[in-house]
Order: structure tokens, then sequence, then C-alpha cells
């Protein structure tokens, strides 16, 4: 949206969640996994406005109950400009988010984030982390242009649960990401009008992608990558460790109940589990993993062909196929030991009525999704639901492979 007296631009985007389909621990194995995006999405809105106040970005994150103000002034002097890698030679290009000195520039964020918020260290890290993902890619984008920057408020929602495994971190990154370039294109352009309506290109969003890798990077440490590619790009990513991940093109609309099993869980511990189980019975663990990588390439095959949506009667079939293979997963898991009481209560529930549940993620609690083929009635999902939501489960209907980060008009 464009005022043209006052020359203010907004900009609106959102992007999904995600979960992982299959492949969760093999892929700590070199193995194969696919995720897909979720129904569940963040949004942002970034709108330039006229302060008669000292310019600043008034920043407004809901879900990490964040307030903030920045001023604008201090932000350019202290963290535009951003470096080049060591060895690289010439002028850093928000286009070329890789190259950026990360650990640098991160370590001026930090330094900055200390002068301004005196108490930063205080913060709880959720907000920390928030921040130093804003001014790092606010200042890493528009910092290496010469473009000039307004006040301007940003407002961050999202329908996702903070810190469960539906990939909240790397949608808020995204869409900050793809919202800031956004913006800088609106600005840049003499012809406004000929970007209005477009959508990012392919290169764009592998640059999105990119600079969401970073704050993974910043929130994470060493993140595998699939997170911010499948919120990017959104339908169906397979990744395999030390691969980029890879964009599957197929138009999915599956329908799931996502149960939360309101158990908390630490990914760490179970990644550690499977390998103290695999140290004691590495022949047994390795045909598991090696089974759970057939399981994901035989369900993206299954995937493919739904997604060509021939006649009803072949996609029932192919969704009964799924069905067998979300099983057939969630068995192979249990067997590595990363199962829950709570997950198997949900799964009995979803198998009474015919229909079949697999944990996502970590597993030892956290997320159980169930598979709704487009033949079930919908009195078995409200008596589903209904049964889940009294055993004190949380339950969304949501859906999967929908569309990645998009401009919102
Ligand atoms: N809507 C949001 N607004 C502000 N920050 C967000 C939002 N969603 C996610 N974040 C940031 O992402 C972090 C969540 O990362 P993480 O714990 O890995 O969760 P997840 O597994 O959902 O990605 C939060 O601590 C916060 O800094
Ligand atoms: C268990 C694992 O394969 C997936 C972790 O999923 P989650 O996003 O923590 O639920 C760990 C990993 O891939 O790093």
């Amino acid at each position: 949206m464009f005022n043209g007296m006052d020359n203010l631009y907004t900009v609106s985007v959102s992007a999904p969640g995600k979960v992982i389909l299959h492949g969760e621990h093999a892929v700590v194995y070199g193995k194969t996994a696919i995720a897909v995006s979720l129904g569940m999405r963040s949004s942002i809105v970034i709108k330039e406005i006229n302060s008669a106040k000292e310019p600043a970005v008034y920043i407004h994150m809901p879900s990490v109950d964040l307030q903030e103000v920045i001023p604008l002034a201090p932000t350019v002097k202290a963290l535009f400009r951003p470096q080049l890698l060591p060895g690289i030679t010439g002028k850093f290009s928000w286009r070329l988010p890789d190259k950026l000195d990360h650990d640098l520039h991160l370590k001026r964020v930090e330094e900055f984030l200390h002068i301004i918020k005196p108490n930063f260290d205080n913060l709880p890290s959720n907000q920390k982390n928030s921040l130093r993902s804003f001014l790092y890619m606010f200042a890493g984008i528009f910092g290496s242009t010469n473009m000039p920057v307004k006040s301007m408020d940003i407002s961050m929602g999202s329908e996702l649960t903070i810190g469960a495994g539906t990939g909240s971190s790397a949608s808020f990154a995204v869409c900050l990401a793809g919202a800031l370039i956004q913006l800088l294109k609106l600005k840049s352009s003499s012809n406004y009008d000929a970007f209005y309506d477009e959508d990012f290109t392919m290169t764009e969003k592998e640059t999105i992608s990119e600079w969401a890798y970073n704050c993974e990077k910043i929130m994470h440490g060493t993140p595998s990558g699939i997170d911010n590619a499948i919120c990017t790009f959104g339908s169906l990513v397979s990744f395999k460790k030390g691969t980029k991940p890879r964009p599957i093109d197929v138009r999915l609309n599956l329908r799931i109940l996502l149960v939360d099993t309101r158990v908390s869980r630490e990914t760490r511990a179970l990644v550690m589990k499977v390998a103290s189980v695999r140290q004691r019975n590495p022949a047994a663990t390795d045909h598991i993993l090696e089974a759970c990588d057939h399981v994901a390439s035989t369900a993206t095959q299954v995937l493919v062909k739904l997604s060509s949506g021939k006649c009803e009667s072949d996609s029932e079939a192919e969704y009964q196929h799924l069905a067998e293979l979300w099983d057939m997963n969630h068995w192979l898991l249990g067997a590595l030991g990363v199962s829950h009481p709570a997950l198997e209560t949900i799964r009995a529930a979803a198998r009474a009525r015919g229909l079949a549940c697999k944990l996502t993620g970590a597993g030892g609690g956290g997320y159980a999704m169930v598979l709704i083929p487009p033949s079930t009635p919908r009195a078995t999902v409200d008596s589903l639901s209904g049964q889940l939501l009294e055993l004190g489960f949380r339950v969304t209907e949501t859906r999967l492979g929908g569309p990645g980060i998009s401009l919102e008009m």
C-alpha cells in the first residue's frame, strides 16, 4: 500500500509454520527428512509513519510480550554498513546474506542492544532473540543500501505456539526478511505500480530463506536449514544433512488434526536418548533408521501422486497408503524410544476411528498429527476432537502443504 501524499509505504507479509512429516531423528544420522508447511501462519505489517518525535522503529510483538522503541539515528550510526566475511573484498549487498560477516554483525547488534537497553541481559530470552533478529536483519538489509529510512511501525502476529517445534522462529524470520525486502523494493522503484501486485520471485525467496537461516543461527546455533526453507517455499521440502534443502513443487492440501499433548520436551535430550539406544544396539537401530528413510521416500512419491489430482478412487487409495506410512513411521520412532504415553493415548483415540496418527518432531510429548482423508465423515472428526479435548489435549484442525511466504494485499 502507498500513501502518495506523504510518500509512505505499508507492507504486509505472512509465512507458514512447519511440521516434520517423516524422517525426524533419522535425519540426524544422514537419512532423508521431509517437512511440510502448516496452515497456521505468522504475519507482519510494516508501516512507514510520519512522526513528530525522534525518528524511530516502533516494535509490537505480542507473542513474546514485547513493545519496544528503537531510535533510528543511533541504529544507522552503529549498525549500518555491515561487513563482508574476511577474505572477501568489495561492499556487502543484502542480496548475498551468506557473504555477511555473521559473527561480527551479530556482535555489533549485541553491543548496540546493551547500549540502548542497559537491562538487556535481564530480558526473557524470547524477547532478546526477537530484538537481536530484528536489528540484525534491519541493519543487514537496509544498512547495505543508500536508501533513507523513515520511522516505522512493525507489528508481528502469529497463530503458532512459540518453542513447540512448529517452526515459529523460522516463520517469524521469513516474515521479517520478506517484509524488509519488499519495503526496500517498493522504495527503490520509481514505478511503484509495477511492484505492487507482484509476489516474490524465486531468487528473492532464496535470499529471504538465507536471511532467515542467519536468524535461525542466532536462535539455535547450528540449524539444519530445513525450517527456513519450508517456511519460505511452503508445500514440501526434502532434506539430508550436509546438503541444501530441496523444495518439491507439489500442490498439497492435507487435512489434519494437530494435537498438542501439553507435555513439554527437550529436543536435545531426545536426540541423546536415540544416540544411547543406538550405542547399545547399533545394527538394530541402523535398520530402523534405514526403514525411516524408505518411509520418507515412499511417502514423497505418494504425495506427488496425490497432488497430481487424478480421480477420487485413486486418491482414496493413496490416502490409505499415506495413512499406513504415518503409522509405520510412528512405530519405528516408538521403537527408538521417543514416543510418550500421551502420544499413545491420542493414537488410540484416532485408531478407534480408523485414522492414522504419528508424532512429529522430537517426540517425548510435543505434537501428534492425525491424518483426515477427504472421505472422513465430519461426525468422526468432531467426536475425535471432542474426546481429545476432554482428555486435556489442545486440538487444532488445520492443513498441511499450503503456500510459503506470501504478500498480503
Ligand atoms: N510472532 C513472533 N514475534 C516475535 N518473535 C517471535 C515470534 N515467533 C517466534 N519468535 C521468536 O522465535 C523464537 C522461538 O524459537 P524456538 O524456541 O526455536 O521455537 P520454534 O520451535 O517454534 O521455532 C522466540 O523465542 C522468538 O524470539
Ligand atoms: C529430532 C529432530 O530430528 C527433529 C527435532 O524436531 P523439533 O523441531 O524439535 O520438534 C532433531 C533434528 O533434526 O535436529
